[in-house]
């Protein structure tokens, strides 16, 4: 079998039948609701924090809340949800993520949106919580990860997951490959299009995302959603420090199983690194929106679904 990134292929254009790009259709049903684009920001502390999540909901797009400050989760999705906006947070899978759901229930809170957010989702112990969640809170939607193969999409969405989250090792911050010897990194967009044929529900592409064309090319092999980290971390609203550095400036990045992150060197997984500065993400968000828009006409359609179909070509094959 040939396996492929995502600068390994290019999408072959088909006849257009729109009169301008505007015409184009790039959102997307996930869950739900429906979003302005099939893009969310990871959910990394240094992506992710209330301010941007409370701007994302209200403009439209999806956001997946980190949880990094487990005992913040509950204040946040009540606050979220007295604003009449979604709640959309993440959990892990320790004994005291358990009782963090009784409360959610007890609270009467049921989030719109729950992440499972572990390194290796195929795993028993992935199983219990999706059980457990579903159990408690079976009005939630409910993503699972992260995975790589098949066999993994089938047991989580069979447990319950109503989405399954794909990549383990291909992100920016990411060491896993080089710590462990396993994961996507080098071909998550074979590893997507393994995980699509197994797939009966949704699929999330997380981790590996360079370039804006990247994202189409992962709903080509079968994303309904794709996670960004990188590209989505140096903005006027990303929480990590702004820092000048000879003239310019940098916003800090780092991953979430980086010692900077767990507060020790134990299982580390992931590094920190310097981000160039892009001003305000509303600018970047629009831009990805107008390449989708792009993409789908040299698709030859009219939204997201002609990405779907198109051919493509493994370059050097
Ligand atoms: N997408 C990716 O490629 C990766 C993402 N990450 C991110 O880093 C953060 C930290 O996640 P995580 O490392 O799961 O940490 P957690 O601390 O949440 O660990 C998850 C639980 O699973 C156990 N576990 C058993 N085997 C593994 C394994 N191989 N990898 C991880 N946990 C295992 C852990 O126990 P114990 O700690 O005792 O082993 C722990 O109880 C998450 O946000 C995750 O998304 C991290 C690495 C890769
Ligand atoms: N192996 C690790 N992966 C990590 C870590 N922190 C986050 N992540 C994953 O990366 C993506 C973002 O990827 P990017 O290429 O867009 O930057 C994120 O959603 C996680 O799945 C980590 O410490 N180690």
């Amino acid at each position: 079998m040939v396996a492929f990134d995502y600068d390994d292929i290019q999408l072959v254009p088909a006849k257009c039948i729109v009169k301008s790009r505007s015409e184009a259709d790039p959102s997307v049903e996930f869950g739900p609701r429906r979003f302005r684009i099939p893009v969310v920001p990871a959910n990394m502390q240094s992506v992710i924090n209330e301010n941007l999540a409370v701007w994302l909901a209200q403009n439209d797009y999806f956001y997946v809340m980190h949880r990094f400050q487990p005992q913040e989760r509950l204040g946040f999705v009540r606050r979220m949800q007295e604003k009449g906006l979604y709640a959309s947070i993440s959990v892990g899978i320790k004994d005291e993520e358990y009782g963090f759901i009784d409360e959610l229930k007890a609270a009467g809170l049921t989030p719109e949106y729950i992440t499972i957010d572990v390194a290796h989702g195929h795993s028993v112990y992935v199983v219990k919580m999706i059980e457990y969640i579903k159990k408690q809170l079976p009005g939630t939607f409910l993503t699972a990860g992260n995975v790589a193969t098949p066999e993994a999409v089938r047991e989580l969405e069979n447990a319950g997951a109503d989405a399954t989250k794909v990549g383990v090792g291909p992100g920016k911050a990411c060491i896993t490959k080089l710590k462990t010897g396993f994961g996507t990194a080098g071909w998550q967009l074979s590893a997507l299009r393994l995980c699509k044929k197994a797939a009966q529900k949704p699929l999330i592409a997380d981790g590996g995302i360079r370039q804006n064309g990247d994202i189409a090319k992962s709903i080509r092999f079968g994303a309904t959603m794709v996670m960004v980290g990188w590209m989505l971390a140096g903005h006027r609203e990303s929480p990590g420090n702004l820092i000048s550095l000879d003239g310019k400036d940098y916003k800090q990045y780092w991953g979430s199983a980086s010692e900077i992150q767990k507060g020790a060197y134990r299982n580390v997984e992931g590094t920190q690194m310097l981000v160039p500065y892009r001003g305000p993400i509303e600018n970047t968000l629009r831009e990805m929106k107008e390449d989708l828009q792009s993409s789908i006409s040299y698709a030859g359609g009219r939204d997201l679904d002609a990405l779907r179909h198109v051919d493509y070509v493994i370059l050097g094959h």
